[in-house]
């Protein structure tokens, strides 16, 4: 017998005569048919989770600038709302800003078509829901998530503010997890803006008098969000929040590297 026989490489295993299996590596996953419950188990959505992070992170590393738009999926083409949509994502691109929803119907596909039309870069992330729906036509780039958690991770991580437009429930989660992640300093100058003052005036009102006035909420978190009606004033905030950083960073950088001689 050859020293070559006697020898079993697998990837960086070494075997060598009677500890040589009878299979190879690539074989046995290949030809395995056993019980399949193991992929209902939490393990095995653990690394489901972790995957699509790696997509996630792989997607978006490389984006530009970015703000997450907010809104309801239900608002139809043509409505008032629907126009502020388009509106708000026009006004992003022009900024140049890329502009990330979540990729459904409604004001999502709005703030998409917005950015689109005006040349920017549209950005949706989609949620597998109960029922069957694609991502809407008017994204540049895309992806569709299995898990809430992982999708949110994404708004924050790669956009550099939230603007809300009309929505529900699903809305009204995204906009106090940003207001909640801001209020606890988890991102900082991060502005959360809501677009609308007509649709959201009540709900600013119901938080003065129900959450400050019952000391549920500091003085000072009033301010953590702002309502405009006009798209430009949207930009116009994050410009100034975002020149604000890049002072801050610049001062940053110039007092470590000390005194100039
Ligand atoms: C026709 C229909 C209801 C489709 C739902 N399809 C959806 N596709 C993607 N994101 C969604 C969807 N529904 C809710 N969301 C998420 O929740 C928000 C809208 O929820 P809502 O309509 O305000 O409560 C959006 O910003 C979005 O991130």
């Amino acid at each position: 017998m050859t020293e070559d026989e006697n020898v079993r490489r697998a990837g960086p295993l070494t075997y060598r005569g009677s500890s040589i299996p009878s299979t190879t590596t690539d074989q046995r996953l290949l030809d395995r048919r056993g019980p399949s419950d193991w992929v209902h188990t939490d393990p095995w959505r653990v690394l489901r989770i972790q995957s699509e992070f790696v997509e996630g992170f792989g997607l978006l590393s490389e984006l530009p600038s970015a703000v997450s738009v907010f809104g309801s999926a239900r608002i139809k083409p043509g409505t008032r709302y629907y126009d502020l949509g388009v509106e708000v994502g026009a006004r992003l691109a022009e900024a140049g800003y890329a502009t990330i929803t979540g990729g459904g119907p409604g004001m999502m596909e709005a703030a998409n078509k917005g950015a689109q039309e005006a040349g920017g870069l549209s950005v949706g992330l989609g949620i597998e829901l109960p029922f069957e729906q694609s991502l809407n036509s008017h994204i540049d780039m895309g992806m569709t998530f299995r898990y809430f958690f992982v999708r949110k991770t994404m708004f924050v991580k790669y956009s550099q503010a939230f603007v809300v437009l009309p929505g529900g429930f699903g809305t009204l989660d995204e906009l106090f997890e940003a207001a909640t992640l801001v209020q606890t300093k988890k991102v900082t100058r991060f502005p959360v803006i809501l677009v609308g003052r007509d649709f959201w005036g009540g709900l600013e009102e119901w938080v003065r008098t129900s959450l400050l006035e019952n000391e549920l909420i500091k003085p000072q978190d009033m301010e953590l969000v702002q309502i405009v009606d006009d798209p430009l004033e949207v930009v116009d905030i994050i410009r100034k929040s975002h020149l604000h950083i890049a002072r801050e960073q610049e001062e940053l950088a110039r007092s470590e590297a000390g005194p100039e001689q």
